[in-house]
Parts: C-alpha cells; sequence; structure tokens
C-alpha cells in the first residue's frame, strides 16, 4: 500500500496551508522551524513548495473525522507514503497560538515526527510523548528522538 515504514529519499517536499489564527508569515515561520528540527537532528532536508504537489501537505481541517471540536486531538499526520502518506492535519477548533497552549510550532514539530515515521515514546521528556504539555516551550529534540531519527534515516 502507499503506507511504508519511512521516506527512501532524503529531500522531502511540503505545502503549507493556513489557520486564520495566526499571520501567514507565522504559520510559515512556526511549520519552517518545525521541520528543522528534525532537519538539525539528522540528514534529511524539507523543501517548501508553492505548487499542488509535495509529499508532506500541512492542512487545517475542522469537524471531519478524527477531530472534534476543541481540546481532544489536537492534529494527526499519516505516516510516510505516496499520497495521503505524510499528510499533516491540524484541528482548526483549536486556538493556534505561538504561546502556551495550542502551540503550532510543538505540535508540528511531533506531528512531523509520526509524518517521518516515528512512533510515541514513553519518555515524558521526549517529543514523541503522546500528551501535549504547555510547559514544552521549546520543541527541542530529546536523546531518544535524535537517536530514533537516525535508526530510520
Ligand atoms: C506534543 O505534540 C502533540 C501531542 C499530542 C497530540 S494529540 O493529543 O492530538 C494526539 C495525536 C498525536 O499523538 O499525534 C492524540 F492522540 F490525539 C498532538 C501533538
Ligand atoms: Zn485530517
Ligand atoms: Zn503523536
Amino acid at each position: 500500500n502507499a503506507q511504508g515504514t519511512r521516506w527512501n529519499k532524503n529531500i522531502i517536499t511540503y505545502i503549507g496551508r493556513y489557520t486564520r489564527d495566526l499571520p501567514r508569515s507565522t504559520v510559515d515561520f512556526l511549520l519552517e522551524t518545525a521541520f528543522r528540527v528534525w532537519a538539525r537532528a539528522s540528514s534529511l532536508t524539507f523543501v517548501r513548495m508553492h505548487s499542488h504537489n509535495a509529499d508532506i501537505m500541512v492542512e487545517f481541517h475542522g469537524d471531519l473525522y478524527p477531530f472534534d471540536g476543541p481540546r481532544g486531538t489536537l492534529a494527526h499526520a499519516f505516516g510516510p507514503g505516496l499520497g495521503v502518506g505524510g499528510d499533516t492535519h491540524f484541528d482548526d477548533d483549536e486556538r493556534w497560538t505561538t504561546g502556551k497552549t495550542f502551540n503550532l510550532h510543538v505540535v508540528a514539530a511531533h506531528e512531523f515526527g509520526h509524518a517521518l515515521g516515528l512512533k510515541h515514546s514513553r519518555n515524558p521528556e521526549s517529543l514523541m510523548y503522546p500528551t501535549y504539555k504547555s510547559s514544552r516551550g521549546a520543541s527541542l529534540l530529546a536523546s531518544e528522538d535524535v537517536a530514533n531519527i537516525n535508526t530510520l534515516y
């Protein structure tokens, strides 16, 4: 099927869409820096596209599955692969901020981990820990995250 466990290339393209919660330039910056978290820790490169076709389509949508109104599921991402593979969606019923809740940069960095093929971690320090903590100001990777992305790529 289209889903693999990892991308079979090191240059991965994306297109970002927008939420009304933040200026477009801010969304661009938050997504770019969320990709940069993984680029710095690995051999991966992320290239923003403006055309209509990219590996990772980043979108915001409301009540379509699996979203559920405010809180609950904040975002979801498909694992690597063709078509929807890698696509990352944010629940537009959340309030997306550059601050505590919900911080778009932190949630995006976590989701992009999934879009690259990473699963959840049981380590509360890990970016891939399955619950959102507003105290996680930065999206710094735990050493476990760095190890995991380099095991995969
Ligand atoms: C720190 O980043 C996140 C933590 C928790 C979530 S979530 O609560 O939306 C999670 C989805 C996910 O783990 O990606 C839940 F299963 F819905 C998203 C990003
Ligand atoms: Zn979706
Ligand atoms: Zn997750």
